[in-house]
C-alpha cells in the first residue's frame, strides 16, 4: 500500500474540510460525548476479537518506538470506532480529554477530518497534523493513519497513532501504514488456515458417507481413516496398519504448503473388482420406523431369502437392495439391478434370460447372456416388478419355480444360484385383486416383506436434510430453522429423490451461505398427500413434479444444461433425455 504523496495529502485534507462543511459541523463545536460505554462496546469489541488478537503482537513489537515518542496505537472498527488502544499513559490522559479513547468514534461525521475519518473515506494512509484537523479543539494533536483490507478487498478496521502535535515524526505515517500491512496478511495467512481446516473437515465427512473406498495414510503409509466401503476391501482390523496397496488402488497426495498436514487418500482405480454400491452406513435418518425397517433388512441380508420391498418412488428402496447385496455373503458377487417397466413387453424374455446365437435376426450374432445370467451367485434387483407384464411374470415365476434359465432360441436351461430383491411403488394386493398381478409370483417374491416409509412418515426430515447437505456440500451449507420448517410443511412426493435434488438447488441459490426457505424451491403444486397404491395418480404427480423441477432448474441457470443437470443432481444426458421426452421447450416458459 503506498502512501499519497505530500501534495495529495493536502488535497485530501482539504477535500474532507469540505465534506465537514457540508456535514453541518462547526470548527468549534464542543467534544460530541457519545462514547460507547458497557455492553454496545463489549459488543463491537468482540465481533473485531479476530482483528484485537492479531494487532496486540505487532503494537507490542512497537512498543518502544510508540512510548519514547510520547504516542498511542489504535485500531478502530470500519465505522470508525476505537476499539483498541495501546501507549504512552500521559498521552492518553490527554487524548481522553477529546475522546481519543475505546469507545469513541472518531468518523469525519462526528468529528470533522482527522486522520482515522479521512483513512476510512479515502481508504489510503493518511497524516492530519496539528491545525489540519477541523476541530480546533483537535489542533493540539498529530495522528496518522492507516486502512486494513480483507481478503476480498473489503475494509476492515483502521490502524492509526497518535501523539500531541510536537512529537511529530515522518516516521509515524509510515509505521502505521506497515502495522495494518502487516495485519492485513496475518489475516490472510488466518484465513487460508481456516479454509485448509475446513478443506479437511470436508474431505472427511465426504469419506465417512463415500460409497468408494477411501483411505487416509500418514507419512509413514500407516492407515489412520478408512470408510466401510474400504474396510471391506482391506479388512476391518485395517486401521493402525501399513498400507500395502490393493488391486485396483491408487494414491493421491493432499498437504498444506508448508506440510504441516499430510494426507494421502486411496481411490479405486479402473476396473477394481471392489463392488461400487451403497451400504446400510448410507442409509440416513433417526426415525423409529426407519430404524426398525433397517435393522430387519441388516438380519434379512444374511438370508437368501427373496425380498420384497414396497414404497413410493424414491424412498431409499434400491438404496436399501444394495446395501443388503453388500451385507450379504454374495457382496463379491455382481448386483445386477433391472428396471422392469422399462423393458418392452417383446423383449422381456430375452433382456432377463438372454438369447442364442442367431435366435433373431438384427440380434447379436453371438447371442447374449440375459440380467439372470450376469447376476449368477449375485444378487438380482428387479425394480417396478408391478409394471411387469403378465407375460413376463409367467416367465419370472418359471426361474423362481425351477431356479434354471432358458435362453430365447435355446432348447437347453442353465441352472442359476441367485438371489432376488424385488420393489414396486404399486400396492401389489390391488394389482392381485384387478388381476394385473399374478397371485403365485407375488407368494414366491415375498419371502421377507419390507415397507419403507415415505418422506412425510418420517419423524427425522431436518436430520435427513442435514446429511444429504453434507454429502453434497460438505460442511459449508447449513438451513436455517425457518427452512427447517417450511421443509416439514411440504407433502415431498417425490420424497427422498425430491429432497436431495431441492437441497441441491437451495445450496445453489443461497451460494455459500445459510439455506432459508427462499431458497427452497418446492413444487407449490405438489398435493398435499398421495395415497399409496394410488399409483396411477403417483406417476403422473410424479411426473408433474419432475417436469416443474427440470423447468425450474432451466429457467434459474438460463438453460445451461451443465449447470441446470448440477441443480437436479442428475446428468446431462438424463436431462435432455428428459426434455425430449416432457417436451419441455423455452417457449413454454413464456
Ligand atoms: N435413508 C436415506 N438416506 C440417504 N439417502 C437416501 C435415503 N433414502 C433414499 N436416499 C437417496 O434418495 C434417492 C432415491 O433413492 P432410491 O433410488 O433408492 O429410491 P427408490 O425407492 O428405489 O426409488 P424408485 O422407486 O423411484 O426407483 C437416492 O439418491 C438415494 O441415495
Amino acid at each position: 500500500m503506498s502512501i499519497p504523496e505530500e501534495r495529495n495529502q493536502n488535497k485530501l485534507v482539504e477535500n474532507s474540510w469540505k465534506r465537514s462543511h457540508h456535514f453541518g459541523l462547526k470548527q468549534t463545536d464542543a467534544v460530541d460525548d457519545q462514547l460507547l460505554t458497557g455492553k454496545l462496546i463489549d459488543e463491537i469489541v468482540k465481533k473485531n476479537g479476530m482483528l484485537i488478537q492479531h494487532v496486540t503482537p505487532i503494537f507490542a513489537k512497537m512498543d518502544h518506538f510508540i512510548k519514547q515518542s510520547g504516542q498511542v496505537a489504535m485500531l478502530i472498527d470500519p465505522g470508525g470506532t476505537i476499539i483498541y488502544s495501546v501507549g504512552d499513559p500521559d498521552f492518553s490522559k490527554r487524548a481522553a480529554a477529546v475522546q481519543l479513547q475505546v469507545g469513541a468514534n472518531w468518523s469525519e461525521k462526528r468529528k470533522g477530518t482527522n486522520a482515522i475519518g479521512l483513512a476510512i473515506t479515502e481508504q489510503v494512509p493518511v497524516r492530519v497534523h496539528a491545525s489540519e484537523h477541523y476541530s480546533q479543539k483537535n489542533h493540539f494533536l498529530t495522528c496518522a493513519s492507516s486502512p486494513v483490507f480483507g481478503s476480498a478487498g473489503q475494509l476492515l478496521g483502521v490502524i492509526n497513532f497518535s501523539g500531541k502535535m510536537e512529537s511529530y515524526s515522518d516516521y509515524s505515517l509510515a509505521l502505521a501504514t506497515m502495522a495494518s500491512e502487516a495485519l492485513t496478511n496475518q489475516l490472510l495467512v488466518e484465513e487460508a488456515r481456516k479454509e485448509h481446516l475446513i478443506l479437511l473437515k470436508e474431505l472427511e465427512c465426504s469419506m465417512k458417507i463415500n460409497p468408494m473406498p477411501l483411505l487416509s495414510l500418514d507419512q509413514e503409509n500407516i492407515i489412520v481413516r478408512a470408510n466401510h466401503a474400504a474396510l471391506r476391501v482391506i479388512g476391518k482390523d485395517a486401521i493402525g496398519k501399513p498400507f500395502a496397496g490393493a488391486e485396483g488402488f491408487s494414491l493421491e497426495s493432499i498437504h498444506d504448503h508448508r506440510r504441516m498436514v499430510w494426507r494421502s487418500a486411496a481411490f479405486p482405480g479402473q476396473g477394481a473388482g471392489v463392488h461400487r454400491g451403497y451400504t446400510f452406513a448410507d442409509i440416513a435418518g433417526s426415525c423409529p420406523n426407519l430404524l426398525q425397517k433397517k435393522e430387519l433388512a441388516q438380519k434379512a441380508a444374511l438370508t437368501d431369502f427373496p425380498i420384497l420391498l414396497l414404497g413410493e418412488s424414491g424412498t431409499g428402496k434400491e438404496l436399501f437392495a444394495q446395501s443388503m447385496h453388500n451385507a450379504s455373503l454374495r457382496s463379491h458377487q455382481p448386483f445386477i439391478a433391472v428396471n422392469c417397466s422399462a423393458i418392452p413387453d417383446s423383449l422381456v424374455e430375452s433382456e432377463l434370460f438372454g438369447y442364442e446365437r442367431g435366435a433373431f435376426t438384427g440380434a447379436n450374432r453371438e447371442g447374449n447372456a440375459g440380467k439372470f445370467e450376469a447376476a449368477n451367485k449375485g444378487t438380482i434387483f428387479l425394480d417396478e416388478i408391478g409394471d411387469m407384464s403378465l407375460r413376463a411374470q409367467a416367465a419370472l415365476l418359471r426361474v423362481l419355480q425351477e431356479h434354471t434359465i432358458t435362453p430365447v432360441g435355446s432348447h437347453k436351461s442353465k441352472p442359476i444360484d441367485i438371489r432376488i430383491i424385488a420393489a414396486t411403488h404399486r400396492n401389489l394386493q390391488t394389482e392381485i385383486r384387478e388381476g394385473r398381478f399374478r397371485s403365485d409370483l407375488y407368494y414366491r417374491l415375498k419371502g421377507i416383506q419390507l415397507t419403507l416409509p415415505s418422506l412425510r412418515e418420517r419423524s427425522d426430515i431436518a436430520q435427513l436434510a442435514a446429511y444429504l447437505l453434507c454429502k453434497h456440500h460438505g460442511l459449508s451449507a447449513h438451513l436455517s430453522d425457518a427452512a427447517v420448517h417450511k421443509l416439514k410443511q411440504y407433502a415431498w412426493p417425490g420424497n427422498i429423490r425430491e429432497l436431495n435434488s431441492v437441497l441441491v438447488q437451495a445450496a445453489f441459490l443461497a451460494d455459500g451461505g445459510m439455506i432459508g426457505p427462499e431458497h427452497l424451491q418446492l413444487d407449490v403444486d405438489a398435493p398435499a398427500l398421495l395415497e399409496t397404491g394410488a399409483s396411477d395418480d403417483s406417476a403422473h404427480s410424479l411426473r408433474d413434479a419432475e417436469v416443474a423441477a427440470i423447468k425450474k432448474a432451466l429457467v434459474t441457470t438460463g438453460w445451461n444444461m451443465s449447470k441446470a443437470a448440477h441443480l437436479l443432481g442428475i446428468g446431462r444426458t438424463t436431462l435432455y433425455r428428459k426434455i425430449e421426452e416432457y417436451s419441455i421447450s423455452m417457449q413454454a416458459e413464456g
